[in-house]
């Protein structure tokens, strides 16, 4: 099968501690890769790592046949390797179309070369793909009104729509359900995984919740203390041991 992205060997210290340790995993194109880990087992830093917001000590991450290892933010997001964030990086006094755009305009592939983020919006190609990603996250009813102002679900699914404009290739999505209402969140991973699916986006998402992983993963890597503890299908890593033990909390 065909890999959307590799990471080999990857490691990162902070103060001497090894935050990720000789990290090897691979997504395939249009994968559904859960990553789960205690509180500091590194599945933020090799999210980070991977999407440019931190160099890795050693180690290598390819985007298909592509040597992204150490490229800026803006240009692993152009070669195709996206991200959302546990806390939505969102522009609170735009409007929900307005902040679209800013994430087209930074995705820039835009065929035409570099389009200034803050440009007027008077490019039809921009504005044609911020209308495709609000009906692909049904964002209609809130397409004029300041971020500030939506709900809190809302905003997250915005940040998954901002991070998906573009076609990118991969999408990393740290904690796509924290700050989702209990009640809200299959219908919101619902909507989000149906729309990456329509994209083919290749998926690596960063989650505490058991019975969100065991739904929409079809493989599931664990981290500990920096190391990948476990790669398998959820049924075999949720009933595993040592994953009950340092990661679920369930009895075996
Ligand atoms: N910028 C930093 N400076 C110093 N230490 C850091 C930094 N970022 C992460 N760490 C440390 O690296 C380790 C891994 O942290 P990381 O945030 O990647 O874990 P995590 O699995 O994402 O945890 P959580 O589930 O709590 O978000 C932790 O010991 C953390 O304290």
């Amino acid at each position: 099968m065909e890999t959307a992205l590799e990471a080999t060997g990857l490691t990162r210290s902070f103060s001497g501690i090894r935050a990720v340790d000789d990290v090897s995993l691979s997504i395939p194109a249009g994968g559904v890769v859960g990553l789960i880990g205690a509180n500091g087992a590194g599945k933020t830093t090799f999210v980070n790592i991977v999407t440019g917001y931190l160099r890795p000590d050693s180690g290598t991450v390819t985007c298909g046949t592509r040597d992204i290892t150490g490229l800026g933010p803006r240009r692993i997001r152009r070669l195709g390797v996206s991200r959302s964030f546990q806390i939505p990086q969102l522009f609170l006094e735009l409007t929900v179309f307005e902040n679209l755009l800013l994430a087209v305009r930074v995705a820039g592939t835009n065929r035409g070369g570099f389009l200034h983020p803050l440009r007027p919006a008077n490019d039809a190609r921009a504005q044609a793909e911020v209308d495709r990603m609000i009906g692909r996250f049904r964002l209609e009813p809130y397409r004029a009104q300041p971020v500030g102002e939506v709900p809190g679900g809302i905003r997250k699914l915005l940040d998954v729509a901002m991070a998906t404009v573009d076609h990118p290739q991969v999408l990393l999505l740290d904690e796509p359900t924290s700050g989702v209402a209990a009640k809200e969140k299959f219908g919101f991973m619902d909507l989000v995984m149906d729309a990456l699916s329509e994209e083919r986006a290749a998926v690596l998402f960063v989650e505490h919740d058991m019975e969100i992983v065991r739904r929409y993963a079809d493989r599931l890597i664990v981290f500990h203390e920096g190391r990948v503890l476990l790669d398998d299908t959820p049924e075999h890593v949720l009933a595993d041991a040592d994953v009950r033990r340092f990661v679920t909390g369930a009895k075996a």
